[in-house]
């Protein structure tokens, strides 16, 4: 009897949460994913990059540990180089204008900044070919770059590497309806992609907040995550095939579009999450899942984080195939997106709660995928895992709900000075570092933990007025002796770029390292693709 009534009366507080008619205003769709505040952007005035002023040594202002020293062994640019560029790819993709320079030359942070004289936007795989054997023969150091929108200065040059561009090799070679396979080139903007699909029918197997400039190319060669993760896997499931140009110029065609082939070794993966360092990748051939008809995305509040971590074993038993997307954000990330973003609205305004988890379901029944989460939504508040919850009615306010997680880090951007961590992590240890980390920083900073809950991936960020070394002492060693310490990642989905290439070790073994470095010898033995990033500065020269 008693039980009976609890139920009821849960049933009768789920109804209410169901039908909620939510009072925030949708934004313009944020589906187009840009960082608005990309362009623009430039609250961190304060690193100190001393590439441009003393082109031996770059001490990036956010990690006191980023000394480099420009690799004595590579040229410098000479009239003869730019004569040369300009003759096989023709005046206008040959760029020398310091204004946009300017632009290429420092990442979406605001916070690396190299000192490249020349950018270069090939169109062909074989322009891209003869720039890198050009480059390569006089030894000149190149940094792939797509949309640039990278998170661990791994897109921008450290000194004056040529930036080579893939902004132009943007078609779409193939679609095939049946299979589901995409063929395309590696500048095609992911938005675009998934517009593209979208008309015919699909989806792509990734999804991130950069989708509006961030390309195919740099999501493949930094294997990025995102979103959708969880459901549909990494990019090394996903990509059956792709072309990559080696340091010598010679173009490997490895384009495959089937989803079984072991003949012999599988260089692709090589070349996937790799960040360019062991070539540039000029095409890629992705499998992509077909659109299905029933989405829906809840926004929940949890207590505390056993809450969440119990939550996502719930979802995972009872939501099953239909899960796709389990991401959570804590207390002090709401707070950043609702002081920070204009027009975001809490979705459960009533109270703020320590956490929030956007839950998302594709299916293709909506009455049975509606039934199971309302199922799973109803027993998750019997068992007190959810506080507060409401379901998106509408395309708009499920765009509002993506607008709060997606718009953590430009909220982030905007409050200021941010040191970012991007970890994998066993998922009940995940948030203990959060909670060590503001006790060891106190007053200093604000510490905010969200991410990929559902991949065990989690943010930690940092947030203070301004950088300061002494904020940084207290993260760095801690963060990555912590993760080490658990067996987790120090890069979970966001590459090592230069931000992380000397902290490797706390991840992978010495004798995985040395391998890794024999590999960048065989295929790039002059080391000019992306120097400094991703292996540690002894095996990078
Ligand atoms: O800025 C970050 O720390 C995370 C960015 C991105 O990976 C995300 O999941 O929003
Ligand atoms: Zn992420």
């Amino acid at each position: 009897m008693e039980k009976l009534r609890a139920t009821s009366s849960l049933r009768r507080s789920l109804k209410s949460i169901l039908n909620r008619q939510l009072s925030s205003v949708s934004e313009p769709r944020y589906l187009n994913g840009k960082r608005s505040c990309q362009p623009t952007f430039n609250l961190i005035r304060d690193h100190r990059n001393l590439g441009e002023a003393n082109p031996i040594l770059y001490r990036c202002f956010s990690s006191v540990s980023t000394v480099v020293q420009r690799n004595p062994s590579f040229s410098t640019l000479n009239p003869d180089d730019i004569s040369y560029f300009k003759q096989l790819l023709g005046e206008k993709s040959v760029i020398q204008d310091e204004d946009r320079l300017e632009t290429v030359n420092t990442d979406w942070m605001h916070k690396y900044k190299g000192s490249s004289k020349l950018l270069l936007q090939p169109r062909t795989t074989e322009e891209v070919a003869q720039i890198l054997k050009y480059c390569n023969s006089r030894r000149l150091a190149v940094v792939p770059q797509g949309g640039n929108t990278g998170l661990v200065g791994g897109s921008v040059p450290v000194f004056d590497e040529v930036i080579v561009n893939l902004g132009s090799m943007n078609n779409i070679i193939s679609f095939d309806k049946v299979s589901g396979i995409l063929v395309c080139e590696a500048g095609c903007i992911l938005e675009n992609l998934i517009s593209f699909l979208d008309n015919q029918g699909f989806i792509m197997p990734l999804d991130l907040g950069a989708k509006g400039s961030c390309q195919i190319g740099g999501n493949v060669s930094t294997n990025a995550g995102g979103l959708r993760l969880v459901r549909y896997g990494s990019l090394h499931g996903n990509v059956l095939g792709l072309e990559a140009v080696l340091a010598n110029g010679d173009v490997l065609d490895m384009l495959g579009t089937l989803r079984k082939d072991n003949t012999g070794y599988d260089l692709k993966h090589l070349f996937v999450g790799s960040e360019g360092s062991l070539g540039i990748v000029t095409k890629v051939s992705i499998l992509t899942p077909p659109k299905l008809s029933s989405e829906n995305i809840a926004f929940l509040a949890c207590r505390d984080y056993s809450s969440c971590q119990k939550l996502l074993m719930e979802a995972k038993r009872k939501l099953g195939e239909i899960l796709s997307a389990f991401e959570f954000l804590d207390i002090q990330a709401m707070d950043l997106v609702l002081n920070h973003l204009d027009g975001v609205r809490n979705p459960l305004p009533a109270t703020m709660h320590n956490f929030y988890v956007l839950i998302e379901t594709t299916g293709s029944d909506e009455s049975y995928d509606r039934e199971k989460l309302e199922a799973f939504l109803l027993s998750s508040m019997e068992g007190g895992l959810i506080s507060d919850g409401v379901i998106a009615q509408d395309i708009n306010q499920a765009s509002s709900f993506w607008r709060i997680r997606e718009g953590v880090p430009e909220a982030l951007m905007k409050a200021g000075a941010v040191y970012k961590y991007d970890l994998s992590l066993p998922v009940e240890k995940m948030y203990d570092l959060v909670d060590d980390m503001r006790t060891r920083l106190g007053d200093l900073a604000r510490v905010i933990g969200y991410g990929h809950l559902g991949d065990g991936n989690l943010h930690l960020n940092v947030s203070a007025a301004q950088y300061d070394d002494r904020i940084l002492e207290q993260i760095e060693p801690y963060v990555y002796e912590w993760t080490s310490k658990h067996r987790g990642s120090i890069s979970a989905e966001h590459g090592l770029g230069l931000m992380k290439a000397n902290k490797i070790y706390y991840s992978k073994s010495p004798e995985t390292v040395k391998t890794m470095g024999s590999i960048k010898k065989l295929l790039d033995p002059n080391g000019i693709l992306n120097p400094y990033k991703v292996l540690p500065h002894s095996l990078n020269s």
